[in-house]
C-alpha cells in the first residue's frame, strides 16, 4: 500500500487555482520533499490530503484512505503526524497542557523524550513562547504518537540552525525506523539532507519528480584551482565543465570524469586546489532553468521537461540559471 497517492488532484478557491491535476505517489518508508516557491500550492496539497479542504476534482488517498471519506480519514489520522506551517494554538494553555490534549486525541508514546530533545519550556503558557518554541512544541505533537506517516509543511521555519540540525537528526531516525515522511519546503538544499526524492510544484502543477541521488550525481563538484601559469578560458573547456570563470583562480562546476580533469591539471603547476560538492540548486537550475517556464511551459511533465523556479531561499540559495 502506498502512503500517499493523488490522481489529478485539483483544488480551486473560487476562481483562484490552488493546485491543478496533481498526480503523485509516495511509497511507504519514503522520505519525500515537496518543493516550490511561495504560492505554488504546497500548503493546498497538504491541507487537501488531510481532509481540511475538499478537492474540486481528482482523487487523493493517504494510508489507503480516500481523503474525502471523513470517517476513514479520521481513523487514518491517528497514525499520521501533521506539522502545519503556521500552527494555531490556544494561547492560554501551557505547553504541557497542549501536549496532554493531543495525547488524549491520538496517544502518547514519546512526548517526554521529544520535549527533552527540543528543550521545550512546557511549563510556560504558549502566549509567552517565541516562534521557535511554538514550532518545537508543534514538532512534539506531530511525532509523539509514533505515527506511520508524518506530513510537514515548511517544518524548519523559525528554528535556529542548531535546532534544525537536531530536527534533521530526528527525521533521519524516523526514516531509519521506516516512517514515511512528506515535507514541503522552498529550499532544495534543505530537503536534500533527508529526502530520497523531490517533487517540484509550480503554479499549482507538479513540474518535476527527481531522485535526490540522481540530482546529486548530476550536480557534480565545484572546483577552484590556482595555477602558477596564466590560463585562458579555452584551456579548461573540457566536457563536463560548467560556469567557467577565470580570474586569480579558475572556477567551475564539474560533472565530467575525474581522470580527464586530473590529466588537464597535470599540464600546470597547481598552487592550490579546492573541490567541494556543488549546491543542488545549481544542478536543478541547469536542467529546469528559471525563466518562468523554461522548456515545457505548460508545467505538465514527469520530471524530464518541466520548468521550475525555486525562489531565493531563507539560506540565500542561489536563484540564477546556470546554463551550460
Ligand atoms: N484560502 C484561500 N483563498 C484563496 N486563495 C488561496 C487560499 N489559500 C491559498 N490560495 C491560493 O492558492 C495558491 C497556492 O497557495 P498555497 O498556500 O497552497 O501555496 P504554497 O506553495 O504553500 O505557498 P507558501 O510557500 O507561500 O506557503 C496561491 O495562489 C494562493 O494565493
Amino acid at each position: 500500500m502506498t502512503a500517499i497517492e493523488t490522481r489529478g488532484l485539483t483544488k480551486y478557491y473560487g476562481d483562484v487555482r490552488g493546485i491543478e491535476d496533481l498526480s503523485l505517489t509516495v511509497e511507504r518508508g519514503e522520505v519525500f520533499g515537496f518543493l516550490g516557491p511561495n504560492g505554488a500550492g504546497k500548503t493546498t496539497t497538504i491541507r487537501t490530503l488531510l481532509g481540511f479542504l475538499s478537492p474540486t476534482a481528482g482523487e487523493g488517498r493517504v494510508l489507503g484512505r480516500d481523503v474525502t471519506d471523513e470517517r476513514a480519514l479520521l481513523e487514518a489520522k491517528r497514525r499520521i503526524g501533521y506539522l502545519p506551517s503556521d500552527p494555531g494554538f490556544d494561547e492560554g494553555v501551557t505547553g504541557r497542557e497542549f501536549v496532554a490534549y493531543h495525547a488524549s486525541l491520538k496517544g502518547d508514546e514519546r512526548s517526554e523524550e521529544l520535549i527533552e530533545l527540543f528543550d521545550v519550556p512546557v511549563d510556560r503558557k504558549i502566549r509567552e513562547y517565541s516562534r521557535g518554541n511554538r514550532q518545537k512544541v508543534a514538532i512534539v505533537q506531530a511525532f509523539m504518537h509514533e505515527p506511520e506517516l508524518v506530513i510537514m509543511d515548511e517544518p524548519t521555519s523559525g528554528l535556529d540552525p542548531l535546532v534544525q540540525e537536531r530536527f534533521n537528526g530526528l527525521l533521519r531516525e524516523e526514516r531509519d525506523r521506516g516512517v514515511t515522511l512528506f515535507t514541503s519546503s522552498h529550499v532544495l538544499s534543505e530537503v536534500r539532507k533527508v529526502c530520497d526524492r523531490v517533487g517540484i510544484v509550480r503554479d499549482g502543477r507538479l513540474v518535476a519528480l527527481e531522485d535526490v541521488e540522481a540530482l546529486l550525481d548530476r550536480s557534480g563538484k565545484r572546483v577552484r584551482v590556482q595555477v602558477a601559469e596564466s590560463v585562458a578560458p579555452d584551456d579548461f573547456a573540457l566536457p563536463g565543465v560548467h560556469d567557467l570563470r577565470v580570474d586569480d583562480w579558475v572556477r567551475f562546476t564539474y560533472t565530467g570524469p575525474y581522470d580527464a580533469l586530473l590529466e588537464r591539471l597535470l599540464d600546470y603547476t597547481v598552487v592550490d586546489l579546492d573541490i567541494e560538492e556543488a549546491p543542488l540548486e545549481d544542478a536543478f537550475m541547469r536542467f529546469y532553468g528559471d525563466e518562468g517556464g523554461g522548456k515545457g511551459d505548460d508545467g505538465k511533465g514527469d520530471g524530464g521537461d518541466g520548468g521550475a523556479a525555486i525562489e531565493e531561499g531563507d539560506d540565500g540559495a542561489t536563484t540564477g540559471s546556470t546554463d551550460v
